[in-house]
């Protein structure tokens, strides 16, 4: 796994919104076959983070590279670049006048010819692969929560991404649902040969499986170890973070808004 080139290199990276820097100096690689937990406060630039991932942001400095290419700007290029990256957003996105099914089945009918026989396979061992193939013909409306997470799960794994991007997968997830979803990404993760990066603030969920663990805060990486390395940091950032206080050195929501404001200045 080490010796392989790393399935995403961040070199130097800095990533504006609204005309201001979110995110400075960011640097990582994401080894082939690992989990990789995002984690970092509300507003620290999470989203930001994988917006530059899947190229729907352009870097305002430094680069980023995916499967050892840097993330092209040319639109043809770009998707084809996604079609290697599954994303599993936040709120599943399943259409509801689609079956569980018919919902997997769309990536597979936007970018492949296949026959619709085939695609019925391909779409009852992805649902398999999350433990819902007799949901098939279900309706979201008719799965719980976590259930729904998974067939968006299956979708997100239609066309088999070699790169896996989850977008705060346990939001709106009870504890239950949320152990289920956390070990069927560390299971896909190994049995499929994915490499996964997880954004959340769900950081006791997330760490029992993660391989690496990494927190944004105040405008860029202020911890990149392991879980274990995370939870023995006697960093006051992390502290303050990982028990949640809401006074410490992290400017909790205090980034200004506008463009010309100071980066540091508490609002
Ligand atoms: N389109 C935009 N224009 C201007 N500012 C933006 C835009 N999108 C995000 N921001 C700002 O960038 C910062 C980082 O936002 P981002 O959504 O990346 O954080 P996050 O860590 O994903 O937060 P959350 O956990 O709440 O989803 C915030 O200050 C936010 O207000």
């Amino acid at each position: 796994m080490t010796d392989a080139p790393p399935i995403v290199r961040l070199t130097d990276l800095r990533l504006d919104r609204g005309g201001r820097a979110v995110l400075r100096d960011i640097n990582l690689n994401v080894p082939r076959g690992s989990i990789t937990a995002v984690l970092g406060p509300s507003g620290s630039g999470k989203s930001t983070l994988l917006s530059a991932l899947t190229g729907e942001l352009a870097p305002a400095a430094g680069t980023v590279e995916v499967f050892g290419q840097a993330v092209p700007q040319a639109k043809r290029a770009l998707l084809e670049l996604r079609k290697g990256i599954g994303v599993l957003l936040q709120g599943n996105g399943l259409l509801t006048d689609l079956t569980a099914a018919e919902n997997v089945a769309l990536p597979l009918r936007a970018h492949t010819d296949l026959p619709d026989a085939v695609i019925r396979t391909l779409v009852l061992m992805k649902l398999h692969a999350v433990g819902l193939r007799a949901a098939a013909d279900a309706y979201p409306r008719e799965l719980s929560g976590g259930m729904a997470r998974r067939v968006a799960l299956a979708r997100a794994l239609a066309l088999d991404p070699p790169l896996m991007i989850y977008d705060e997968p346990l939001t709106g997830l009870d504890p239950i649902a949320s152990g289920v979803v956390m070990a069927l990404v560390r299971r896909l993760n190994d049995t499929l040969g994915l490499t996964s990066i997880v954004v959340t603030h769900h950081v006791h969920e997330t760490l029992p499986i993660a391989d690496h663990a990494i927190v944004i805060a105040n405008g860029g990486i202020v911890f990149s170890g392991s879980p274990a390395e995370l939870e023995a940091s006697s960093d006051p950032l992390v502290h303050q973070f990982l028990k949640g206080e809401p006074d410490g050195p992290i400017a909790f929501d205090a980034a200004p808004r506008t463009a010309n404001a100071p980066e540091t200045d508490p609002a």
